[in-house]
């Protein structure tokens, strides 16, 4: 049988583990996928500095080796450009790709389908959302059949790392973030992890399988966690709550919300015990209810596993003459800002203790029809703390509430502000 030809794009911590499975497991491939999977050319930043793979596979002319004589590109070198220029004109050729590149697939999945349309190749990205875990094949593929009214859940391995070792050892933020670099769960440049690009990418990609829209990055509301506090760690643990990093799709209506940010979450729900690098996704669905995907959302080996999943399934459609799946976005829902988004706080505000301080405080609230669900006062000195935890109400009026309480005389200063989510609203 013909071997289907393969150019790797990069070989960082992706590229190396695929190399190795691709050599490693080459017999079972071969099987599996119906014809041998030949890796004919790497491309690299700097070839001298890659010991660790076949030398005369490596090139630093990534589009000339695009151009070459291959029949699928793999793409794990991240970023827009030029890899949306070396990915589109694979395409435009025929060239099927596999990409693990979740910022260039939530910016320009549009044109990428539409060069793949133009050929007849595959563009295959599993990788790019929650690493080794199989979460866009069942949202596109086994729940095609099904209504998907929710996506919610940790994406971003880094920051959850980072949480997970502030509020399990009181770590320090800084140094948490430098050992998952370490370890290669982080961007090569983790502000994407930390300010919550990465996530919001992720969310923009299941969104659109989801709900059959076109979602980018730009609709995505988000927030990273560099503004979490070890003081809003302890708080929350104080009431049974933990914080994660969520990215959260909804279905409202004939519209969708997408949002990324740290929210509370009781340490009961599922999602609180998920710990380190790992990634879980909550589905719902009308019919088939809920589902829930867990496992390893970072790191090399797991992510090449995604990858190596993905070139098998498109060394298959080419030995079959076959298509994978095509975008789907012909729902094209109007994507609602956050300010229409419904959502419950957790505010925590430095308050002079005296009388009256609660009603001034819960006068606002009444006033924007911000519904309390609960309140706790400490403090017996000059400033006493209070915590205040609201129903779910219009994202925007919790905003003019939590100003307008910032602004009384009594408050001192809005210490903390932050989503919770997870518990009845
Ligand atoms: N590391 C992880 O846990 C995961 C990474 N990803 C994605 O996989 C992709 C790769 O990530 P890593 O392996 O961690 O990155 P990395 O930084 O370790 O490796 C990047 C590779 O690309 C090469 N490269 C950079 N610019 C190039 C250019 N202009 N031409 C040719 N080669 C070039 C570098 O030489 C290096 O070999 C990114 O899109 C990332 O978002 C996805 C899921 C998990
Ligand atoms: N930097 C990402 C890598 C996987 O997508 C993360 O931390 O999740
Ligand atoms: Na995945």
């Amino acid at each position: 049988m013909k071997p289907i030809k393969v150019a790797l794009l990069g070989c960082g911590t992706v590229g190396t583990q695929v190399v190795r499975l691709l050599d490693e497991q080459a017999d079972d491939l071969a099987a599996r996928a119906g014809a041998p999977i030949e890796l004919t050319g790497i491309a690299v930043r700097r070839p001298d500095r890659h010991r660790d793979v076949p030398k005369d596979l490596l090139t630093a002319d990534a589009a000339g080796l695009v151009a070459s004589d291959v029949d699928v590109v793999v793409e794990v070198i991240g970023g827009i450009e030029p890899v949306r220029t070396l990915l589109l004109d694979a395409l435009r050729a025929g060239k099927s790709v596999v990409s693990a590149n979740k910022a260039l697939l939530a910016e320009s999945s549009g044109e990428l389908f539409a060069a793949a349309d133009e050929s007849g190749a595959d563009l295959y990205f599993e990788a790019a959302v929650a690493g080794a875990i199989p979460l866009l094949r069942p949202l596109r593929e086994s729940l095609a059949g099904d209504r998907i009214t929710r996506v919610m859940g940790i994406v971003n391995g880094t920051t959850n790392y980072i949480l997970s070792a502030m509020d399990e050892t009181g770590a320090n933020y800084s140094e948490t973030l430098e050992e998952a670099s370490r370890l290669g769960y982080a961007e090569a440049d983790p502000t994407a992890d930390v300010d919550g690009y990465d996530a919001a990418s992720k969310a923009a990609i299941l969104a659109s399988i989801a709900f059959h829209t076109r979602v980018t990055a730009n609709d995505v509301y988000r927030e990273g966690i560099s503004a979490v506090t070890s003081a809003d760690i302890v708080a929350a643990r104080t009431l049974g709550r933990t914080i994660k990093l969520l990215a959260i799709c909804e279905r409202v209506g004939d519209s969708v919300a997408v949002r990324v940010h740290p929210a509370m979450i009781p340490r009961s729900h599922p999602l609180a015990s998920v710990g380190g690098a790992f990634n879980a996704v909550f589905v719902e669905a009308e019919a088939a209810g809920q589902l829930m995907f867990y496992g390893q959302g970072a790191g090399g080996a797991p992510t090449a596993s995604a990858v190596l999943g993905d070139l098998v399934a498109v060394a298959r459609n080419r030995v079959h003459s076959g298509r994978g799946p095509r975008e789907s976005a012909y729902a094209a829902l109007e994507v609602r800002p956050i300010g229409q988004v419904r959502t419950r706080y957790h505010l925590s505000l430095d308050v002079a203790d005296r009388a009256g301080v609660l009603a001034s405080v819960a006068a606002v609230f009444a006033e924007h029809d911000v519904s309390i669900a609960a309140v706790r006062q400490e403090g017996r000195t000059a400033d006493a703390s209070l915590v205040i935890v609201t129903h779910a109400a219009p994202d925007a009026a919790l905003k003019s509430t939590v100003d307008k309480v910032a602004g009384l005389p009594a408050v001192r200063e809005v210490v903390s502000v932050m989503r919770v989510e997870g518990e009845e609203s």
